[in-house]
């Protein structure tokens, strides 16, 4: 099991600067949307030009245009990039091949995905790297989280990793070790701590012993 920090509300100093605190207890550093929205790929490229040794995820959230955008995250160094579960088949496999020609790899976000399970075993037959449950900000604030669908996916998922998000916090994590996802993926839980180290440790810590 592996730890992703995402880093959402922040610019590329600010973002450099938290990474450079917890580099030794992730495994992967997210390049968020708002982060992309606000900077653009610059972001990516600072980042994998900063820390070498992580893996960058660009967290596009593509919803059209798969292999074009892969191919543009590629050329500024993200290792990996979203997709969106809900867009059109033909989005994701252009993805999936640019991704394959390019050495990256692809994770497909299932925020708003109503058929889970269904929609996550066409996706894992398409030759995706990692199939995300995703509760977003909006929903969060809704109260959600998405416990229950890691454990939908999981029943269906055969050869993609699984990964979870969303408002995962130290208090939550245990929840979330227990239905065994490959990745991780915390923002705020570290990020909102007055010890982000300390934080980002524990978490390591916990995920590390599964
Ligand atoms: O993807 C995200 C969200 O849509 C904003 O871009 C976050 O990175 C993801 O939810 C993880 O962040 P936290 O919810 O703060 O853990």
């Amino acid at each position: 099991m592996e730890l992703q920090l995402a880093l959402d509300l922040v610019d590329i100093p600010e973002a450099k600067k938290l990474v450079a605190q917890v580099a030794d207890y992730i495994d992967i550093v997210e390049i968020g949307t708002p982060i992309v929205i606000n900077e653009g790929l610059h972001a990516v490229k600072a980042m994998k030009e900063a820390f070498p040794q992580l893996r960058v995820l660009a967290d596009l959230k593509v919803m059209d245009a798969g292999g074009y955008e892969v191919m543009k995250a590629s050329e500024a160094g993200a290792d990996i990039i979203t997709i969106l579960g809900v867009s059109d088949d033909s989005t994701i496999k252009g993805a999936v091949a640019e991704a394959a020609k390019q050495g990256r790899q692809v994770m497909v976000d299932m925020i708003n995905v109503k058929n889970m399970e269904e929609r996550a075993a066409e996706i894992d037959a398409m030759g995706v790297d990692y199939i995300c449950v995703h509760s977003g900000y909006d929903h969060q604030a809704e109260g959600k989280n998405s416990f229950e669908e890691l454990n939908a996916i999981k029943r269906v998922v055969k050869h993609a990793k699984t990964a979870i998000a969303g408002g995962i916090k130290l208090d939550t994590l245990p929840e979330v070790i227990q239905a065994q996802p490959d990745l991780v993926i915390v923002g705020g839980g570290i990020t909102g701590e007055a010890d982000i180290q300390a934080a980002a440790s524990r978490m390591n810590e916990l995920i590390k012993q599964g």
